[in-house]
């Protein structure tokens, strides 16, 4: 496990892809150390541009990162940042313990064949562990994927759409089980999901960005009890807060500064 949870602060971020393409357009922002955000935002407003920034795989044009004061590239390097995208790529000739294992290894940390068979069996991939990833569904590449990223107790955790292959009842049972384990370890976690329930259910808070170039619209806590409990989605607080998300997605992109 790494040593502690580290904060992440973005400062006047600024991405403009080739081709003219402005994604995100002075981007400040911080995120406690240990908390859990969601950010939602209609369909190419640039979240998981964000998302890349923070883990320093893209480069901004403008502003910066900071992960605990420092570099996310150099974070990531030293695996302090782990990350799940949609496309989950792990190593074709590797099986499925195999491809969780390796993040261990790559992070430095020593082999723990116990907590990746513990990690596969939460994410239902009890009896994939030797299955290569050919021969896996596209949600349980995602799985495999979200196994890989929790294994190593990363300091930062991204998270760009993690269940969106994952049939809908897997889907609840993985919101009910993980975010215990990353929460548990301090990691500070980012994710990036379309659907408002998920993102109440898993997050502390939810930044809800306008039409691109991204820019926060509204900054929402969500003060709910955890572990979440069956049945909390069904209180008024949950859906009150549910409520107040998606007016603000709803609103008049020309609300936005
Ligand atoms: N590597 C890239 N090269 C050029 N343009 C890019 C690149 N990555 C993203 N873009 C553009 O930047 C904009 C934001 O894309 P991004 O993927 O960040 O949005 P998003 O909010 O994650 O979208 P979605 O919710 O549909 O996944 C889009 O117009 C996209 O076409």
């Amino acid at each position: 496990m790494q040593d502690s949870s580290a904060g992440i602060s973005c400062r006047a971020l600024t991405k403009t892809w080739p081709g003219g393409v402005h994604a995100v357009a002075g981007f400040d922002a911080d995120f406690a150390a240990g908390q859990t955000t969601a950010l939602i935002g209609p369909s190419g407003c640039g979240k998981s541009t964000l998302l890349r920034l923070v883990a320093g795989l893209d480069l901004p044009d403008g502003g910066q990162v900071r992960i605990n004061g420092l570099d996310p590239a150099h974070q990531r390097r030293r695996g302090a940042i782990s990350i799940a995208f949609q496309d989950p790529s792990l190593l074709p000739w590797l099986s499925a313990a195999q491809n969780v294992a390796l993040a261990q290894k790559l992070a430095r940390q020593h082999a723990d064949p116990g907590k990746v068979a513990h990690l596969l069996r939460l994410v239902g991939l009890e009896g994939f562990a030797a299955t290569r990833p050919a021969a896996l569904s596209g949600g349980m590449r995602q799985r495999a994927a979200i196994a890989r990223a929790l294994v190593t107790a990363p300091q930062v955790l991204l998270l760009d759409e993690p269940f969106g292959a994952v049939d809908e009842l897997t889907r609840r049972q993985l919101a009910q089980d993980l975010p215990p384990l990353w929460q548990a370890q301090g990691t500070t976690a980012l994710l990036v999901t379309h659907s408002l329930a998920e993102a109440v259910w898993l997050a502390d808070r939810i930044l809800v960005l306008s039409p691109r170039p991204a820019r926060i619209i509204a900054d929402i806590a969500v003060p709910l009890p955890r572990p979440r409990r069956p049945g909390l989605a069904d209180s008024p607080a949950f859906r009150r807060i549910e409520a107040e998300a998606r007016a603000a997605l709803s609103a008049p992109a020309s609300a936005c500064p």
